[in-house]
């Protein structure tokens, strides 16, 4: 695997691990932000429930007092129907924060109990109604009690609302545990202590003492409002409350529990006795009510309180949120900097070096580079193969001048520098192979020896430049004379040798006689008035006389030019077939 798909894969893995941790993090905190969001739901829900519950409980003053005042008091009806008003109001602000066909199955219940307490409280009104339309005398002491007690019946049918809400406000945010609970008891609380005073009602409106079952109910009453009394004095005299919960508390107790106390004994002391209270049900609701109502203070501080909790724990979350996902997008932007900077500054400039070395192991010198890193590694190994790259171009540069001098010393060795013509080595290297290809061939050849005259004589008389110039005309006349696929060549000194390819004797006397004519027609300048000839004597050897080996037919040529020397020079002998052997 090579090393940018290798570190491509490391990235891959890597952005994808910090995405996953991040969308991690950010699902939790998303999630408690919608939890905070939901246990702030909830409380607003709380407090709908509870102060729909309040309403109906309050509607009941109003309506004790209507069931136990005349019949046509504009006073009593004009309170009752403001106090439905109230409840209506609160029961529909109720209804609306709560959907009917959406959410959990637990949901859409609470929903249809509202409703259904909404339709309890009609026909719980219908019939204070029915009673309150009769005169004080026709209303019999049931009937009065039924009508009470189907008010009462109504604000029981919220209780699973009000649980609802409360646990959901919990289970978002648990802190709020102990306050939503409070508040329920306060709710309680207050409910029961007006169901003390709605115990009271019908015996006020009668004047007369408590039947045994108003009795049996005003003692249940009190007990349980003891017992609430005690469960929140519990929860509220721990210390960590907040000093307005504190002091909501310590004024229910001093209004409710202490001032009414009085009151209570001798409401119930005549109740019990001879049924003089001194009081009738709405005198008894102008003292009793507004120390009652410390209770609902005391809950809506408990309600604030849970509010502000719920509403702190969602700032809080969305703070927490806010900051990881500002967090994230930085992680994000450092991870995809830092690659894009291993990937330009690292691996992009290693890739391309790494290409131009293969090339240069190729000895491609032509692959770019990149420009310098400001990395000191990365710097050091471009600047190397950088240097690497020049060298090469420069080592290549010196091989080619080195084959060409090498090409040129070759040329030179195998020629004569004065004459051009090849000289005696490369003419022996090149007979060989003429004549092994005669010999594979079956062609004849001829070898013609040629010597200078006097030329000893010339160099003393006209100088050895001139002696040169001679050479060089006669290497010219020679030139002249070949046929193509003939050698010629400088054999040493003055003298010259020809090899004629595809020749008999016969051709190559002829060929040698015409050369000696050419040479000995050729003039050339020695500085001298008129110009320089020479002569040169030749020896001829042919194959067909004396078989295709070098030296026999170099030896035969020489032994023939010899003898053209001695038989006065300027002349072609044909070497002796006797010769030969
Ligand atoms: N100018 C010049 N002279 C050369 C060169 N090579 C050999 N010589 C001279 O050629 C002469 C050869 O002389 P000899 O061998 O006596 O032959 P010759 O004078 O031609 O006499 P014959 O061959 O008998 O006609 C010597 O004086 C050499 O110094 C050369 O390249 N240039």
């Amino acid at each position: 695997m090579s090393l940018s798909r290798l570190l491509g894969c490391l990235a891959a893995l890597l952005v994808v691990a910090t995405l996953a941790l991040v969308g991690r993090v950010v699902g939790t905190e998303w999630s408690s932000l919608g939890a905070s969001n939901a246990s702030l739901q909830a409380v607003d829900q709380l407090r709908l429930a509870l102060v729909a519950a309040e309403m109906i409980s309050r509607e009941r003053g109003p309506a004790n007092g209507a069931l136990g005042g005349p019949a046509d008091d504009p006073a009593l009806r004009q309170a009752l129907s403001a106090a439905r008003a109230r409840t209506d109001q609160a029961l529909a602000n109720l209804q609306a924060a709560l959907p009917v066909d959406a959410g959990p199955p637990a949901r859409r219940d609470a929903a249809a109990r509202v409703a259904a307490a909404g339709t309890a409280l009609a026909s719980a009104r219908a019939e204070v109604d029915r009673i309150v339309a009769r005169t004080r005398d026709e209303r019999a002491p049931q009937a009065i009690r039924d009508a009470v007690y189907g008010m009462v019946a109504v604000v029981p049918r919220l209780s699973a609302v009000t649980s609802l809400a409360a646990a959901e406000a919990q289970q978002a945010y648990p802190a709020l545990g102990d306050t939503v609970q409070l508040a329920r008891l306060c709710s309680e609380l207050r409910e029961n202590t007006g169901l003390l005073g709605s115990h009271f009602t019908a015996a006020l409106a009668r004047q007369q003492p408590f039947s045994p079952l108003e009795r049996r109910l005003i003692e249940q009453t009190r007990g349980r409002i003891d017992e609430l009394r005690f469960l929140m004095g519990i929860r509220l005299g721990a210390s960590g409350q907040p000093q307005a919960v504190q002091h909501a508390w310590q004024t229910v107790e001093l209004r409710y529990f202490q001032n009414m106390t009085q009151l209570l004994e001798r409401v119930i002391a005549a109740g019990e006795g001879d049924g003089r209270y001194g009081l009738d049900p709405a005198g008894f609701a102008a003292l009793y009510v507004p120390e009652m109502n410390t209770i609902l203070g005391l809950r809506d501080v408990l309600l604030a309180q849970a509010r502000e909790d719920a509403q702190t724990e969602h700032r809080r979350a969305m703070r927490v949120l806010v900051l990881v996902l500002t967090a994230s997008g930085a992680l994000l932007a450092v991870l995809g900097f830092a690659l894009l900077v291993v990937h330009r500054r690292i691996l992009r400039p290693l890739v391309q070096t790494t290409n131009a070395l293969r090339a240069l192991a190729d000895s491609r010198t032509e692959a770019p580079l990149p420009l310098q890193s400001t990395h000191e590694e990365m710097a050091a190994v471009i600047g190397a193969a950088r240097a690497l790259q020049v060298q090469t171009r420069q080592r290549e540069a010196l091989e080619r001048e080195r084959d060409g001098l090498i090409a040129q010393l070759r040329e030179q060795s195998n020629t004569d520098f004065l004459t051009h013509l090849p000289n005696r080595r490369a003419f022996l290297a090149a007979a060989e192979g003429v004549l092994a290809q005669a010999k594979r061939l079956g062609f004849d050849v001829v070898l013609v020896m040629l010597d200078v005259d006097n030329f000893k004589q010339l160099n003393d008389t006209l100088g050895h430049a001139c002696g040169d110039q001679a050479l060089i005309a006669v290497a010219n006349a020679v030139r002249s004379a070949l046929r193509l696929g003939d050698l010629a060549a400088r054999f040493g000194g003055e003298e010259f040798v020809v090899l004629l390819s595809h020749c008999d004797s016969a051709q190559g006397m002829r060929l040698a006689e015409r050369l000696r004519e050419l040479i000995g027609a050729t003039p050339f300048d020695c500085g001298t008035e008129a110009p320089v000839r020479v002569t040169a004597s030749l020896g001829v050897a042919a194959s067909d006389t004396h078989g295709p080996a070098l030296d026999r037919l170099l030896a035969q040529a020489d032994t023939a030019m010899y003898r053209a020397k001695q038989a006065g020079r300027n002349q072609v002998i044909l070497a002796e077939p006797a010769e030969a052997h």
